[in-house]
Parts: structure tokens; sequence; C-alpha cells
């Protein structure tokens, strides 16, 4: 089956560029995605690791479908081994990536790949191999990846796509998409027949770079390090993620680029062998592999900052000036110059704010956005200046009982604001993922319509991925109900005369308007 397979590997990728010449955008390529066909002959995998060099010593290849951790295949061990043992061995000449021993007309192709896409330059390499078929001395490896990629965004349904509705990760989707789009139509499309040409006249399309794309995302290692290529790493790329790892590949000292995967600590047999893709958020692992990992420390609601955010929340939480009337937060002089010392206002200005992924443990609240609260529901400079940025992003450390009061209600407000612009909540959300339909308000706010149960893994995907975001906004308004309690209760903190003061007993007004940031990467 797998020779058949690779003899048909030319002709499947013209059929993706025949897909794509009747289709618009990437999204229609869903039902490739989907048909994530179980990988064949995995143990030749293992052959092809020792006839290239490699050794294997402990490891074997498994389904996992199921388990903790992982997803389909994955790496077991196979006897019980010491912390520190190598359990596979892999020779520079196992690695698939790309140098200058490469045709020249490929390695000019990657070229006009921007730097920070190096997932797109080895995806160009691996369609060169791909094309190759048997001929590649990578062929057991190519033809053993999946064929499709379920649960990465580019290759969702627009119903699916909607349902993300957290902008940071929806722009970030339709920037990639935009990529391959004009990638493939303006770079991949002119190629046949001209010289510059390293396909062999072969059509790469939308469908097969964006195959490409995935398998690299989800696959990809840069143990060389940032500057230089990144590479796939033949069978120890089976290995699932975790946070708490059994294993970790590492350089082979005087292994001229090879690499091992070794044993963290001592694992038994039959234990699945997991790695760590890095200390990442949902988003990375939504949008590069395809899963989200629940109540994961690392991942983050992302904001932009903006007085006007701000505002907002002081609205919402019905924060008071000190004669009782709506704060007003158009900033004064001395105010932007002290947003500006926190990096948050001016050319050079950082508005990113993140409430969460800190890690284990780690405080939720976004230390500058307290900040700019406590400066922006300060009276007078003397309230907050000459404290210095450490001082005034300290979390636990308010500067006065009525400022911090008021300063933590506005944050709380921004919270809420945060949440309401999702179209579900938290809980209709769970509805949602239970199989039952849920009712909304209608855009505009008459009304209500319904939404339908689920109808695909992809829906329930972008569910499970916008349920976790609004988990986080409310852990963190728990937390600025917590510190306002502490704030409170606080005997030491000194009455600052003249701050504004949280109104007591007022409730949270309803917002509209986006306050999500985007994602940059
Ligand atoms: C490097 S591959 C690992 C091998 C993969 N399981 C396979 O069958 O080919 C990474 C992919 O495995 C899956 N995966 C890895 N760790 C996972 C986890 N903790 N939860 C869910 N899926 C996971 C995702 O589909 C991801 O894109």
């Amino acid at each position: 089956m797998r020779s058949q397979y690779l003899l048909n590997t030319r002709r499947w990728v013209v059929r993706l560029a025949d897909q794509c010449s009747q289709r618009a955008s990437l999204t229609v390529s869903a039902q490739a995605a989907a048909a994530n066909e179980p990988v064949t002959d995995l143990p030749e995998l293992v052959s092809w690791v020792l006839h290239r060099g490699g050794r294997v010593d402990g490891a074997t290849l498994a389904n996992l479908a199921g388990r903790d951790g992982g997803s389909g295949w994955g790496l077991k061990c196979t006897r019980d081994v010491q912390q520190g043992h190598r359990l596979i061995t892999l020779p520079n000449a196992a690695h698939l990536t790309y140098g200058a021993n490469d045709d020249p007309r490929l390695l000019a192709l990657i070229e006009k790949v921007p730097s920070e896409l190096w997932g797109a330059k080895l995806a160009l390499q691996l369609i060169a191999q791909r094309l190759q078929g048997g001929e590649s001395q990578f062929a057991s490896y190519v033809a053993e990846l999946p064929k499709g990629f379920p649960g990465i965004p580019v290759f969702f349904p627009r119903t699916a796509l909607d349902m993300i509705d957290y902008p940071p990760c929806s722009q970030q989707v339709k920037k990639r998409c935009k990529w391959l789009y004009e990638f493939s139509t303006e770079v991949l499309a002119r190629l046949p027949g001209s010289p510059e040409d390293p396909f062999g006249g072969v059509a790469v399309d939308i469908n097969a770079l964006g195959w490409a794309m995935a398998a690299v995302s989800s696959r990809a290692f840069r143990t060389r390090g940032p500057t230089q290529p990144a590479a796939m790493l033949p069978l120890i790329d089976m290995a699932n993620h975790t946070f708490s790892p059994n294993a970790e590949v590492l350089p082979l000292e005087g292994g001229g680029g090879a690499v091992g995967l070794f044993a963290r600590r001592a694992i038994t047999e039959g234990e699945p062998l997991l790695l760590s893709y890095g200390q990442l958020s949902n988003d990375f692992l939504f949008m590069d592999y395809g899963f989200i990992v629940e109540d994961n420390p690392y991942d983050s609601v992302q904001l932009r900052f903006d007085v006007n955010l701000l505002q907002a929340g002081a609205l919402v939480a019905n924060v008071s000036d000190a004669l009782g009337a709506p704060l007003d937060l158009a900033p004064r002089t001395w105010q932007l110059q002290l947003l500006a010392e926190l990096g948050l206002v001016g050319p050079a200005a950082n508005t990113e704010l993140n409430i969460g992924g800190g890690g284990p443990g780690a405080e939720l609240l976004d230390g500058r956005l307290l900040a700019a609260a406590r400066i922006m529901v300060a009276r007078a400079d003397g309230e907050v200046s000459g404290r210095g940025v450490e001082r005034l992003c300290a979390v636990d450390r308010p500067l006065g009982r009525d400022n911090e009061l008021a300063a933590l209600r506005t944050v709380g407000g921004v919270l809420a604001f945060a949440l309401s612009n999702f179209a579900t909540t938290l809980d209709q959300d769970k509805t949602l993922l239970a199989g039952q339909p849920v009712a909304v308000p209608q855009a505009g706010g008459v009304g209500e319509r319904e939404l339908p149960p689920l109808a695909s893994e992809d829906e329930a995907l972008a569910v499970r991925f916008r349920l976790e975001k609004k988990k986080i906004l409310s852990r963190a308004l728990q937390r600025v109900g917590a510190l306002s309690q502490a704030a409170a209760g606080n005997s030491e903190l000194r009455q600052t005369a003249g701050s504004a003061a949280a109104k007591k007993g007022s409730k949270p007004a309803p917002a509209t308007g986006k306050g999500f940031g985007s994602k940059k990467r």
C-alpha cells in the first residue's frame, strides 16, 4: 500500500492543484484535512531510521489514541530505562532540512520566503521531497506523514472559523491564509515551465503548500538555533506533547549535528514518551498543532492597551470620581508621561497586555494594566509619580487605598468588557459542548437567535479554544475581587485624598466593541 502511495505522490499533489483552481480559499481544503488517514506500516519508520545510521533503544511507535497527553500515533517506551538513557539517535543524514547541497533553484525559492516564516521555508523542501517520490531519501518518512491536519484552523470551514470569536487568533489565521494564497498564486503558480522551477513542472498550489506548512508547523524542530534552518526529525517527531515531559531532544556532543531523544527521568515499560513542544499558549498550540490544552498555565488573553479600554472598563464598573460623577479618563500630561514610562504610549510603545500566561502559579493580572489604571484613576500626580515603573506595576503593592480600589475596579471592568465581547458566555459554551443548542441575543440587541448544536470536530475545537479564554478572564476577575477585598481591609494603606473612588454596590453595565489585541508572531 505504501509503495502504491509513493507512486501516486505526484498525482496526489496535482489533484490538490486541480481542486484549488476550482475554489477560492484555503478553507475549502477541510476535506483533505479531515482525511487524517492513519499512517501505515509504522515500524518501517524505525527500520528507515536504522538504515540511515540511527539507533532505537527502548522506544517504539504505538497507537495511543485516547491516552492522556497524546493523540493518534505516538512513541512509547518498550522497557524500563534510567534517567538520561538515549532512546533514539538520529544522525544528521536523517534530518529533513535544507542547505548548500540542495538544488540551487529550491534554495532560491526558499530565499523568497521572509525569515520569520521559517516553517514555510522548510515546507518548500518537504514539497520537493514529496514530488521526488521513491527517489527521495526521505520517501519512507514523507509517505507516512498524515495526509491531512485536522484541527489546524487554516483548514477550517467558515462556520468553524467564525466560532473562534477571538480576534488575535482569527486575525492570525486570516494572515496565514493570505500569505499562503499570495505565495501560491504570485510565486508558485509562475514556476511550471520556467528555468527557476525546482518542482519538475508540477503545479504546486495553495493546498499542497498548506499541507506542507501544517506538516512543518506541527512537527519541525529548531535544534540548530533560531538562525539556522529548522528540521523535521523522523520518528522523534512522533512524540506527543505534555507540559511535564518524560523525554527531551538534545544535540549529541561531537555528533556533527546528530540529536538524541533522551529520558528526562526513569521511564517504565509501556509509558508514552512525551516531549514538551514548549511553554506555549493555546493560540500557538491551536494554530500550529491543531489541539489545545485545558487550563493551560501558559495560555493568556491578549488585550491591546488604549486609554479608551480603561475608560470602557471604568464605565462598565461604574467607577466614579471624588464627586460621584462617572470617572473621565481623558489623560493629563503627567499621566501620559507615566504611561510612556510604562511603554504603553509613544512611538515605540508596546501596547500588548496579557491576562494570564505566566506559567503555573504566576500572577494572572498584567502589571502594566494595573499600573495604567492606578495612574489614570489618580487625581493628582503626587499619588503615583516618582514611584518607578516596577513599583507601579507591582500587583500586590497598592499605592493607596482609594486609588487601589478604583484602579482594581477599573481593571475588573476591563475584564468584564473583554468577556462581554464574546458572542456567547462561558456557560453557553459548555452547553454547546454538551451537544445542546443555546439562545443568544440578536446582533443589535433585539430578540434572540438560536445557535444550533455543534456540527463538527472543528467547531467543537473552536468553542473549546474560546472557552479557555473565558475561563482565564473569569479567574482574573476573581483575582481582582480578592485583591479588592485585601485593599479594602488593609488598615495600613493611607487614604489618598482626592483620588477616584469605587462606587460601592453598582453593577457592571453591558459594553460593546472589541478590546482584544491582535496576535503578533
Ligand atoms: C509531532 S506530531 C506527534 C505525532 C502525532 N500524534 C501523529 O499521530 O503523527 C504532533 C501532533 O500530534 C498531536 N498531539 C500531540 N500532542 C498532543 C496532545 N497533548 N493532545 C492532543 N493532540 C496532540 C497533534 O495532532 C499534533 O499536531
